[in-house]
């Protein structure tokens, strides 16, 4: 049987890793709240966490561009996460591209102890290179799902974040004021 988030059966493969990729405004976020919503429904314990430094909509939820949202724990380190109640069945992580080095390492160790960990996080920053963990949490995950956004030039299928800001720092909190959406025929380097 094909391994997708629609057939994952819990009790069947107990703890795995899922992430959600893709460039801004291709729906990372509003897939990963799906999951967490769908998870409880169905009554499992969920902890879901931010990094702190994600303080673009809120400090304390996350919200993705469509305004929805769900409460979330503002952490400012990944081994903090291991921190979590005993209990936790499901753990929903957003922004992964700001962690640091150890979030593979923390995931699967929740992962190993029988917990459904689901990371949305940019792959690429607006150079178009690999963001922060997210790349290496790709590699160690049961599952992938890459989202793309709507080239805002073309309409094609994007997957790049392109900076309208001038700033040349690998970190710049932003959304529609600082980038934009664009597929690879209309994206270019700053
Ligand atoms: N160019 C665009 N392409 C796709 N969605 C867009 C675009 N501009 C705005 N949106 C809105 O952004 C929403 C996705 O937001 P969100 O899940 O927060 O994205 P991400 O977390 O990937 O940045 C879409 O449902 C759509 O309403
Ligand atoms: C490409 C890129 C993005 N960022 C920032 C901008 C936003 O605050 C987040 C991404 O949020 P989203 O939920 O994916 O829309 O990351 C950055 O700091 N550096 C970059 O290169
Ligand atoms: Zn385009």
């Amino acid at each position: 049987m094909l391994f997708s988030e629609q057939n994952y059966r819990r009790e069947e493969f107990g703890g795995s890793i899922e992430v959600i990729c893709g460039s801004m405004f291709s729906g990372k976020t509003e897939e990963l709240l799906r999951r967490l919503r769908r998870a409880q429904i169905a009554k499992l314990t969920v902890e879901i966490f931010k990094p702190k430094t994600d303080t673009r909509y809120d400090e304390m939820l996350i919200v993705s561009h469509d305004l929805n949202s769900i409460q979330s724990t503002p952490v400012e380190t990944s081994s903090s996460i291991l921190l979590l109640s005993p209990d936790t069945q499901v753990v929903g992580i957003d922004e992964a591209q700001f962690f640091d080095e150890d979030l593979p390492e923390v995931c699967n160790k929740l992962a190993q102890k029988g917990i459904r960990v689901i990371v949305a996080g940019l792959d690429m920053d607006f150079m178009g290179k690999p963001f922060g963990p997210v790349p290496a949490l790709m590699a160690i995950a049961e599952l992938v799902t890459k989202v793309n956004a709507v080239c805002v030039r073309c309409g094609c299928p994007a997957m790049y974040s392109f900076r309208t800001a001038t700033s040349e720092a690998k970190i710049l909190l932003g959304e529609k004021d600082s980038y934009e959406p664009r597929c690879r025929r209309c994206f270019h380097l700053p």
